[in-house]
């Protein structure tokens, strides 16, 4: 695991969108399109706040999706597709296709497979971001979670899940395809986390789910 720690959050986020950036354009210079993933939550909105303006990147061959969504109506505020909408898929990244986690239905097994389609097609990531609960739960990988060892093991692309500390079902990107991206970031605030990140490095994925894709990742620490 690669550690970068900053002097403040905003810091982090402006290296993080510039970083990101670059790798993209790397990627696009060497091939036709790229693929970036990104976390919800309450962490990343200042990065695609920074990243969205990024007008040097040819947007229209990139395929931009979450890493994990939560399954409510996209007006909830619970919702990850909302967030990503509002602040990444604005200004120049506007013109980014978007590859949904979530479509109109009671549960994710209803679109399971449609979803998974839409994934499957822009493998590998080129870009992979991914955020951390104190629970060291990672994309919507929870520890406790009823398709938590098929998350972590399995040969699929994308999972739903249900778990003792998600108030919604959720569905998630596998573990596999975490793993695979070309580039992996982790981006994290606050002491908690840090402890948490701490703990998950002498724990099993299964204890951790964080722990499953921390060798291959640079994670990205500010205080706050
Ligand atoms: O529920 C989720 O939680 C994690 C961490 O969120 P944060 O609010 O603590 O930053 C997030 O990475 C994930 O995408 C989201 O669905």
């Amino acid at each position: 695991m690669d550690l970068k720690e900053y002097p403040d959050s905003e810091m982090m986020m402006m290296h993080l969108a510039d970083r990101i950036a670059g790798e993209l354009e790397n990627v696009l210079f060497h091939n036709d399109r790229a693929a970036l993933a990104v976390p919800g939550g309450t962490t990343p909105g200042p990065i695609f706040d920074s990243l969205c303006g990024a007008g040097h990147i040819d947007w229209s061959r990139v395929d931009v999706m979450l890493t994990d969504e939560r399954w409510v109506p996209e007006t909830s505020d619970r919702s990850n597709t909302k967030l990503l909408r509002e602040r990444l898929l604005v200004e120049h990244a506007a013109a980014a296709n978007y590859v949904p986690l979530h479509a109109p239905a009671d549960a994710p097994e209803d679109k399971l497979d449609q979803l998974a389609q839409g994934v499957e097609a822009c493998l590998p990531l080129s870009v992979c971001l991914l955020g951390m609960g104190t629970d060291m739960h990672t994309a919507s990988i929870f520890p406790g979670a009823d398709q938590l060892e098929a998350a972590l093991n399995g040969d699929g692309v994308l999972y739903a899940m249900r778990a003792p500390g998600a108030p919604e079902p959720r569905i998630t990107l596998s573990a596999r395809v975490l793993r695979d991206a070309m580039n992996c970031h982790v981006v994290i605030i606050g002491h908690e986390k840090r402890e948490a990140l701490e703990r998950a490095r002498n724990l099993s994925p299964e204890e951790a789910p964080i722990a499953a894709i921390l060798p291959g990742a640079t994670v990205h620490w500010a205080e706050s």
